[in-house]
């Protein structure tokens, strides 16, 4: 029988198609296939969704929402439409690995109050030290984190903080009027780094700081790249500069350890790291000291100037915002002087400002766990070993959770959020150790911004990026004058 080339051709076509299947759902096949099996034996299913493309998973998908298209909530509106809404879970592979997303207020919470199942994992141990708290679990977790928090999230500690940052917040605004005109996001950075140097470790404004500043931005560049230790890569430079930044602070350690005189203590963070005690009245090693310094200022940098260059935003874009908090301040303005932060407390309609601002700042708009061992949630399985990813920023960007999302407005905090849908500082024994300081430092801002100060977005339509954090791309530029 004669073969024809018509035959030949259908063969070809069939072979690839096969393997353009093949590779199309292999992830799925190598991935989600056996797991069926095995999840169908215990009555469970696992979550809905899509593992993508060989390697990439829905990298490319994750990638045309947050920084093609900017429209980053319709990554899960899309997952939404098209698998259902049934639990908030929908299985997927991202960042490398393959994972469960987690965006409803209930798993959420369930994944977030569970560490028997799930676990924190951060991607670069090495680099924020392995005695952090943000490394350690268990027992040492609670040890770490209540002397961490009494030394900068507690009354006492605010107290004192909002005193010795506001010599330098005062100095940066006073500076920026004179510019005249700003990138609020680049002196924000300025003026918080200035003042971690002074609260965690005494360090003032000078050469020894900017160095510290710039060993910091490498280690956060190799906190977020690949964790290949190699000369000329960033991670193995961000290893470097931890290295550094390490002896910076071990010197001035040694320095507090020789010439010890109570009267001279200097009621910073690395004072109260090195003198307080645990319930067993253990004090912290060394090394625990210095991992806690650099992991701290790592989660609280960034952070910090974010939170401060949206209220510049927000503040400037809502008129009727800026004359309610001129109001509040003028009742507490002391000419110049400091407030205090039992001030703070008085000024509701701040408050309220604070807690939006950080509402849509939506900071960390993710974060990760991974799952111990096979759990069930609903009739859905999370595999042991997948990464879960807490879609908190859809936590506080879903109509069902905030009226209006994306509008700024303040007044919706008369009222209380609906359970577990507000996750900007994260949830269960992890919730941000920094929760108070954060708010503390951006209402003192607030506060020498609006007594003294008039200023005006340079580009009030300025798009949006979305990676890694939420900012406009002229990084909040203003013109700003003395009132
Ligand atoms: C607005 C500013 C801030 C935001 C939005 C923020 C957000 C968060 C979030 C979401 C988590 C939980 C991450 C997870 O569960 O995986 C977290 C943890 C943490 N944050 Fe913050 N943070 C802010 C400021 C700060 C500041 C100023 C500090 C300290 C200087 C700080 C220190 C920490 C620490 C140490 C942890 C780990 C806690 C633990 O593992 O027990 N944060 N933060």
């Amino acid at each position: 029988m004669e073969v024809t080339i018509d035959v030949y051709m259908a063969i070809l076509v069939g072979i690839v198609s096969l393997l353009g299947s093949l590779f199309w759902w292999w992830n799925d096949i190598f991935y989600a296939l056996p797991l069926s099996f095995r999840c169908s034996a215990s009555g469970t299913k696992l979550p809905p969704g899509s593992m993508g493309l060989p390697f990439l998973g829905e990298m490319l998908h994750f990638l045309y929402y947050f920084k093609l298209v900017r429209r980053p909530d319709d990554y899960i509106n899309a997952k939404r439409k098209k698998y259902g809404d049934k639990v908030g879970l929908y299985r997927t592979h991202l960042f490398g690995k393959p994972s469960i997303i987690v965006c409803s207020p209930s798993a959420c919470k369930f994944v977030l109050q569970s560490e028997e199942n799930f676990f924190l994992e951060w991607p670069a141990v090495e680099i924020v030290g392995k005695n952090s708290l943000v490394a350690v679990e268990g027992r040492s977790h609670t040890r770490v984190r209540n002397l961490v928090v009494k030394v900068i999230n507690q009354p006492d500690a605010l107290r004192r903080i909002a005193e010795t940052v506001q010599p330098r917040i005062i100095a940066a605004l006073k500076l920026w009027a004179h510019k005249g005109r700003i990138i609020a996001y680049n002196e924000a950075k300025k003026v918080t780094f200035e003042n971690i140097g002074k609260y965690f470790a005494g360090i003032e404004p000078g050469t020894h700081l900017e160095t510290l500043d710039k060993l910091f931005e490498g280690m956060v560049k190799g906190i977020r790249s690949q964790p290949i230790n190699f000369p000329g890569t960033t991670y193995h430079h961000a290893l470097q500069c931890r290295k550094k930044a390490l002896a910076i602070f071990k010197k001035e350690m040694d320095k507090r350890k020789n010439g010890w005189d109570e009267s001279k203590a200097k009621n910073d963070l690395m004072d109260g790291l090195m003198r307080l005690k645990d319930e067993e009245g253990k004090q912290l090693s060394e090394m625990e000291v210095l991992d806690n310094i650099v992991s701290l200022v790592v989660a609280g940098y960034e952070s910090t100037s974010i939170s401060i260059m949206w209220a510049v935003y927000y503040i400037a874009k809502y008129p009727n915002v800026l004359k309610r908090l001129q109001e509040e301040h003028k009742s507490i303005a002391k000419n110049g002087d400091l407030i205090t932060s039992d001030d703070i407390q008085k000024l509701k309609y701040t408050v309220k400002v604070v807690e939006e601002a950080i509402r849509l700042a939506n900071i960390a708009q993710v974060f990760f766990r991974t799952a111990r061992k096979d759990a069930d949630y609903k009739g859905y399985r999370i595999p042991e070993g997948w990464k879960l990813i807490c879609w908190a920023r859809y936590m506080h960007t879903n109509p069902e959770n905030f009226e209006d999302p994306l509008c700024f407005n303040p007044d919706r905090w008369d009222g209380q959020p609906k359970p577990g849908t507000y996750l900007v500082f994260g949830g269960g024994s992890r919730i941000c150790a920094g929760n108070m300081l954060a708010r503390l430092q951006v209402a003192i801002f607030i506060h020498h911004l609006v007594v003294g100060y008039r200023w005006e977005l340079v580009n009030p339509e300025a798009k949006m990026t979305y990676l890694p954090h939420p900012k406009p791309v002229d990084l909040v530029e203003i013109n700003i004058s003395r009132i």
